[in-house]
């Protein structure tokens, strides 16, 4: 998978060529490239911002560069991702089907935001997807890029040793994962739960969907209504 992210703080993105997202380009199962923005200014002070029009407080970003830069950037097809406080959710689901596609670039907007018409234009050459890493304002797109380019990664074949983490994520069958544990088997008087260290895999499996399903009812019960619940479930959650 090809990821590009245009940016006026190249830098910011620093952390994608480190830990884990750094060894899948060094295996070359993912290539990043991060673009400077004002590569495609036209004025000597490369100028990327301009007051609104109908007022109101802070710039918006200009069109004409972002236009030049995904004209050189994007490859004809490849989603453009816009991070917003104004977007449709970011989510699980949705990274699992961004990491099936070829290529993806971001564009990190600061300001108020970019001109809608860049936006608005670049739909004519391939898809868009302007979207909210949560109910939270940040100072720019940046770091919604970061999270998002994370969440793709780790679907990507070889990027996540052990395959079958990625499948017990969180919010990879609906629910919030369950508590876990590990050496000693009583820390500072605190137990580990004793059907952990029972060898009943049966038994185990049951606990850790009940902790999960109690967990979600817990923390975030609009999560329920989007997964099936079994018999078993709903004793758990009676429980
Ligand atoms: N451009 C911009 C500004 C703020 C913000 N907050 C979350 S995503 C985002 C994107």
């Amino acid at each position: 998978m090809r990821i590009d992210v245009l940016t006026i703080f190249p830098e910011y993105l620093a952390p994608l060529g480190q830990a884990l997202l750094g060894k899948a380009a060094a295996k070359g199962l993912v290539e990043i490239g991060v673009h400077d923005l004002r590569r495609w200014t036209d004025d000597v002070h490369r100028t990327v911002d301009d007051s609104p029009y109908g007022g109101g407080p802070g710039m918006v970003m200009r069109p004409e560069p972002w236009g030049r830069a995904l004209a050189e950037v994007r490859r004809p097809g490849t989603r453009l991702v816009v991070p917003t406080p104004a977007g449709r959710p970011f989510t699980q689901a949705v990274a699992a089907q961004w990491a099936t596609e070829p290529g993806l670039v971001f564009a990190c907007g600061r300001y108020e935001g970019i001109d809608q018409r860049a936006v608005d234009d670049a739909a004519a050459h391939g898809p868009v997807s302007e979207v909210s890493i949560g109910d939270y304002v940040l100072a720019g797109g940046e770091s919604a890029v970061l999270v998002m380019v994370e969440a793709v990664s780790r679907f990507i074949p070889g990027v996540v040793g052990n395959a079958e983490s990625v499948e017990l994520d969180s919010h990879a069958d609906g629910l919030l994962e369950g508590p876990s544990y590990t050496r000693p088997a009583v820390w500072r008087g605190h137990e580990v739960p004793p059907v952990l260290l029972s060898g009943d895999h049966a038994a185990i499996a049951r606990w850790r969907r009940a902790e999960s399903l109690r967990r979600t009812a817990d923390r975030r019960p609009d999560l329920l209504a989007g997964v099936e619940l079994t018999a078993a479930d709903r004793a758990a959650l009676d429980a």
